[in-house]
């Protein structure tokens, strides 16, 4: 077929893009077909259509065998008798005489006629009742493969395609009844059609068989063309199907309509349409030459059929009675014949792409999810052993040789450039994947010998790319395992900032989430993340993965999340992969990871203090737009504070941050006392937010910050002249001022420069007179900030300024600005 239009196409086709674009093997297989391969492989096709309609309906298998069976027997009958009345008939003698013999005969060619039409009707009821049921369990069977493998069955080169193959196989599936129908109903015909010929006479047999066989391999032959011709634009298709999913989808929409891509994308669709007519239009014109040929020597051999006739009559070897009946005989063996040439070469044709199916059954197999079953207690400790691991088909490892543990009530993050292993190392951690060497462990048990199921119950995980289930919302959040009640959805959506989704739309929890569907709704890039959040919050796993948790999320919610981290890591182990490093503050440690490798681990404040550092370089690429002594390399960070001659008070303000970095996230306003310790975190957030020896169940935040300043840091200053702010409205988050106000002492007592500017987020700073102060801070601190300013009679207070907010009036740099 080389040099054909079709192979010309594929091969263009290829070179196009210049990778391989796959065949399935049900084309392969369609290639190859020759009469012998067809004949060879009908046992096997057979034996499979059986072994599958057995495995769904099998009194229907039962009736259609008997009814088949009984049909091929009536055929024999009926033909016999045919035989019978023929030569009774046109034979010598007065005609009531020989219809009077001949009527036996008749009557069982009316009543097999008569029966074999009711068996007909019998077998038709029967073959559409089954057919749609072995493609049901067809596709079923696929589902149910796909689910059990291994996550790493998705990363093996063409498994999509072959996925889509298997399904095409699948549906074919409901033809494997009728083309089985069809080639039993013509075998028992041809059975009984045959042994009445040869008993007219044995010769005529051989040579009808010598008319049927030119045209069954002028069949095969146009079959061959034309899977050929399939196969040769299997590339083209493919590539249409693509780009008609690019052209007709919503999610690429936007991007095809802003880039004017239109255009392009049409011009190559139509490229490659005209390829696959082409192929097509040579294809048919190529059958249509074939079977021509097979025609007219089938012609010739029917001659020969009918000249061979004549001979045996010439030469008496036939009666005339006999020889008509043999013409009749003769036309149902050739239709016989015919029909199951037809019916293999079909039956063929729908094996081929259930191959594809069985093989890809057999290929998922191989990546079987073959695991123990242990179930996971309470784990405590989830460690990465010397782990290394490399996606098949790749050409180096993903991850060489890693430790790595994280144990329960641990917050951990993971960072590293793009590519570094930190998805890989979450993955393995949770058990999707699993180590080619090394191990991953549960409490000590490796997870190989972990019930998967039971092992996923205790995950939380949150993807970089989360699904977004046609489900409602209530669905998408509780990944249809709901516990509790629906209080329980609410909340987890709160902490995680989704209460906003619910409260908008129409139906609340119970929206569909799918604009595809009648009444359906969709969300934004960062709503939908919220959800995602809010399906490891409400799953409550031991193992809580978030990969860029915040990565589509505006600066009101991540700071919902970050703030609400320590809450819901409670009782937990939780993994952070984050590129946003200013998170890392409020984590317990750090891990980086580099080609694969753990290159640092330890605290932030280790790792920023490692000279050259890996982290520290990240860092410092990170906040370069932001020059302030919080966010510069060690070595420059070191140099500012001496220049902001950091005192005692203010190291141990420091300290205790780093130690303690929740109530700060949490915090609007901080009450320092003249050595920079803390009087006072204002908390905001209070369902979000923690203390680090933790919150007592009921306790209002105000009052646990007292408790806990009392019993941390043992300061029993004069809490009464606290500064307490409630909750603020969650926009302010943006704008706010952190405030430090240093309320009690007069300003000659403290050193601006001691102020704790830790904080990358704080970029200026300075000290001013309360009035001042009062007009620079927002208006539900001011009333609050100015109460306890009348109680205390300071004379100065510090303002820090939030975030990229400066001041927004008031003598924004006066004093010493530190930033
Ligand atoms: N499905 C895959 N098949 C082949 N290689 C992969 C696959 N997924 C990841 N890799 C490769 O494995 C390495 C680690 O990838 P991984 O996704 O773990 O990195 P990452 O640190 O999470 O990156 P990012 O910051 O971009 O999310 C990379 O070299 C990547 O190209």
């Amino acid at each position: 077929m080389k040099g054909d239009d079709a192979v010309g196409a594929e091969e263009t086709a290829e070179e196009d893009y210049g990778i391989s674009l796959g065949w399935d093997s049900a084309e392969k297989a369609l290639r190859g077909a020759s009469v012998a391969t067809i004949s060879g492989r009908l046992p096997a096709l057979l034996r499979d259509a059986f072994a599958l309609a057995w495995r769904v309906d099998r009194p229907a298998v039962i009736v259609l065998l008997v009814c088949q069976a009984a049909t091929g027997t009536l055929q024999a009958a009926g033909l016999l008798a045919t035989t019978r009345a023929i030569g009774v008939l046109i034979g010598p003698g007065a005609i009531t005489v020989r219809l009077h013999v001949a009527l036996p005969a008749l009557l069982v060619l009316g009543g097999a006629g008569t029966a074999r039409a009711l068996l007909g009707v019998t077998v038709a009821a029967l073959s559409r009742r089954v057919a749609p049921q072995l493609s049901a369990e067809a596709e079923s069977m696929l589902l149910t493969a796909t689910y059990s493998a291994e996550l790493v069955a998705f990363d093996h080169a063409g498994f999509g395609d072959r996925l889509d193959a298997a399904e095409r196989g699948a549906v074919e599936a409901s033809e494997l009844v009728s083309g089985t129908q069809d080639l039993i109903a013509a075998a028992a015909s041809l059975v009984a059609a045959s042994l009445v010929v040869t008993v007219l006479h044995p010769l005529l047999l051989p040579l009808l068989a010598l008319g049927i066989v030119p045209r069954w391999i002028s069949l095969v032959r146009s079959l061959h063309i034309e899977y050929t011709s399939y196969q040769a634009t299997t590339a083209d298709r493919r590539m249409m199907g693509a780009l008609r999913w690019y052209l007709t989808d919503k999610y690429p929409a936007d991007q095809i309509r802003a880039g004017t891509m239109v255009g392009h994308l049409m011009e190559r669709y139509l490229h490659h349409a005209d390829r696959v007519r082409a192929s097509e239009r040579a294809a048919a014109w190529r059958s249509a030459k074939v079977a021509a040929v097979g025609s007219a020597v089938s012609g010739l051999t029917t001659l020969l059929l009918w000249a061979g006739l004549v001979a045996l009559l010439i030469g008496h070897q036939i009666s005339v009675a006999r020889a008509g009946a043999a013409v009749i005989a003769l036309q149902s063996v050739s239709t016989a014949l015919w029909g199951m040439v037809v019916a293999a070469s079909r039956l063929y044709r729908t094996g081929a792409y259930l191959a594809d199916w069985r093989s890809f059954l057999n290929e998922v197999g191989g990546h079987r999810l073959a695991r123990g079953s242990s179930v996971p207690g309470d784990t405590q400790m989830f460690r990465a052993e010397g782990v290394s691991f490399s996606y098949p088909g790749s050409d180096g490892p993903a991850l060489s040789d890693v430790d790595f543990e994280v144990r329960r009530g641990e917050i951990v993050g993971l960072v590293g450039m793009n590519g570094s292993g930190k998805t890989t190392l979450s993955k393995l951690l949770s058990g999707l994947l699993l180590a080619a060497d090394g191990r991953i462990t549960w409490d000590g048990v490796d997870v190989r010998e972990l019930e998967p199921e039971a092992l996923w119950k205790q995950v939380s995980y949150v993807p970089q790319q989360y699904a977004r289930f046609p489900l409602t919302l209530e669905a998408n959040i509780t990944l249809g395992q709901p516990h509790g009640g629906t209080d329980d959805v609410v909340e987890a959506a709160r902490a995680a900032g989704a209460d906003m989704v619910i409260a908008k739309l129409k139906h609340g929890l119970q929206t569909m989430m799918a604009r595809v569907f009648w009444g359906g709704s969709d969300l934004s890039g960062g709503e939908w993340q919220r959800v995602a959040l809010s399906r490891a919050f409400y799953r409550r796993g031991r193992l809580l993965v978030m990969d860029e948790p915040t990565s589509a999320l505006d600066a009101q919610g991540e700071h919902t999340i970050i703030t609400g981290l320590r809450r819901q890591s409670r009782g937990r182990a939780t993994v952070l992969v984050t590129h946003r490093l200013s998170c890392l503050r409020y984590l317990d440690r750090v891990v980086v990871l580099k080609a694969g490798q753990v290159i640092e681990q330890g605290t932030l404040d280790e790792l920023l203090a490692i000279p050259d550092g890996e982290l520290a370089k990240l860092w410092a690429l990170q906040q370069s737009d932001d020059r302030d002594p919080a966010v510069a390399p060690p070595g420059e960070r070191a140099a500012e504070q001496a220049d902001c001659g950091e005192t005692e008070g203010a190291a141990s303000l420091t300290g205790y941050l780093a130690a303690h970095p929740a109530p700060l996230m949490a915090a609007d306003a901080l009450i320092l006392d003249e050595q920079g310790r803390v009087l006072l975190v204002d908390p905001v957030y209070k369902e979000g937010w923690d203390l680090p020896g933790g919150m007592i169940e009921d306790e209002a935040p105000a009052d646990g910050v007292l408790r806990e300043l009392q019993e941390e840091l043992g300061i029993a200053a004069d809490l009464g002249r606290l500064l307490t702010v409630d909750t603020v409205p969650k926009d302010v988050y943006g704008r706010t001022l952190l405030a430090l106000v240093y309320a009690a002492r007069p300003k000659e007592a403290v050193d601006p420069a001691a102020l704790p500017l830790q904080r990358s987020e704080v970029r200026a700073a300075g000290f001013f007179p309360p009035e001042e102060a009062l007009e620079m801070v927002p208006e539900y601190l001011a009333r609050r900030l100015k109460a306890t300013l009348d109680a205390t009679r300071g004379s100065h207070v510090a303002v820090l300024t939030h975030g990229r907010t400066q001041p927004a009036s008031g003598p924004a740099n006066r004093g010493r600005p530190c930033s």
